[in-house]
């Protein structure tokens, strides 16, 4: 756990947003905009899979934000003490008006709420919203697909405010298709459809009380994170990305990562068959992250190893 900066406030309550959504659905995308926005002191609390910070790379990129990170394991169920801690030590050494939690792609909202709320009332905290991210492009066939279903049920529940995100990559009846099935779910949220999670998000009344669905949500997905040393070629990691896809190492749900190439920095980003890269500033290394299921972790880190330069 690292607390990367300090300011101080003398205040009362901090406003709590979480953000949940899919592996890959745009959560550090909407928390990056928010920061943009941001008035007054704002803590981050991020938590992903394996120990190398690749969301709270990003997330710092360009502006200085008081931020946690919670990685290796999940804040809503095993790292519930963790969270519980991180929050209360943000409250007593910065105490911001706002804190913004990112659990990891696989966490879902209920565990959140459920590790807060014994400790809401002397912390002085309010759950301000709880935002969800539905990937258009992905979300009806992870549905169908049965693997994560009680996943969407509790994020979706749960929600007050519900971005469709990535509606640039689905036609106008898959996107009605969607918010469809996404009304099964929730009949009160508020949904909005987002190109990469832009939207003015409302203020809403303050949450009351446990009146949250809670289900069980099985987390055991294998993940490879590494930070190898060297210099690596693009062309040479996105043909790893493409083997990736093409399902050459198993099944691989999400990768991510930062790496350094002879042109600087880069971003990238697999999910849902859609690769994206993006020139960085600057970075500290190396950073890969694979999420899948069985999947051949050798295989990737061999394949890692021939985009070397
Ligand atoms: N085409 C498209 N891509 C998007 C949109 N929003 C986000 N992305 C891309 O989707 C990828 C994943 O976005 P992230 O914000 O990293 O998603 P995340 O939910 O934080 O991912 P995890 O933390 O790994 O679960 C990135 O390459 C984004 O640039 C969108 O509206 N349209």
């Amino acid at each position: 756990m690292k607390v990367i900066e300090i300011f101080e406030r003398k205040g009362l309550e901090v406003k709590i947003r979480i953000v949940s959504g899919f592996l890959g659905s745009g959560k550090t995308t909407c928390i990056c905009n928010m920061l943009e926005k941001r008035e007054g002191i704002t803590g981050v609390l991020v938590n992903e899979f394996g120990d190398i910070g690749i969301d709270a790379e990003l997330i710092q990129r360009g502006d200085a934000v008081d931020m946690v990170e919670l990685p290796s394991g999940c804040i809503c169920c095993t790292l519930r003490n963790d969270l519980v801690q991180a929050v209360e030590e943000i409250k007593t050494r910065v105490n911001p008006e706002r804190l913004i939690i990112e659990p990891s792609g696989l966490a879902v909202p209920s565990g959140i709420l459920e590790a807060l709320e014994p400790v809401k009332e002397k912390l002085g905290l309010e759950i301000e919203a709880i935002i969800g991210i539905i990937d258009a492009d992905g979300f009806l066939p992870n549905l169908e697909s049965g693997l994560f279903g009680d996943f969407y049920t509790d994020q979706l529940a749960n929600s007050d405010i519900i971005l469709i995100n990535k509606v640039d990559l689905v036609s106008p009846e898959m996107l009605q298709k969607v918010e469809e099935e996404i009304r099964k779910y929730n009949q009160s949220a508020i949904i909005l459809h987002t190109v990469n999670c832009r939207a003015e998000i409302p203020a809403l009344e303050k949450h009351e009380g446990i009146d949250y669905l809670h289900l069980h949500f099985d987390h055991e997905f294998d993940s490879l994170a590494i930070t190898p040393g060297g210099i690596f070629r693009r062309d040479g990691i996105e043909q790893v990305l493409r083997d990736a896809k093409e399902e050459k190492f198993g099944h691989i749900y999400r990768a991510k990562g930062i790496f350094q190439t002879g042109e600087g920095y880069y971003n990238f980003d697999l999910v849902h068959g859609q690769i994206n890269f993006k020139k960085l500033k600057g970075g500290s290394g190396n950073k890969f992250i694979f999420i899948g299921k069985g999947f051949d972790k050798k295989a990737v880190e061999e394949s890692l190893a021939r985009a070397r330069t």
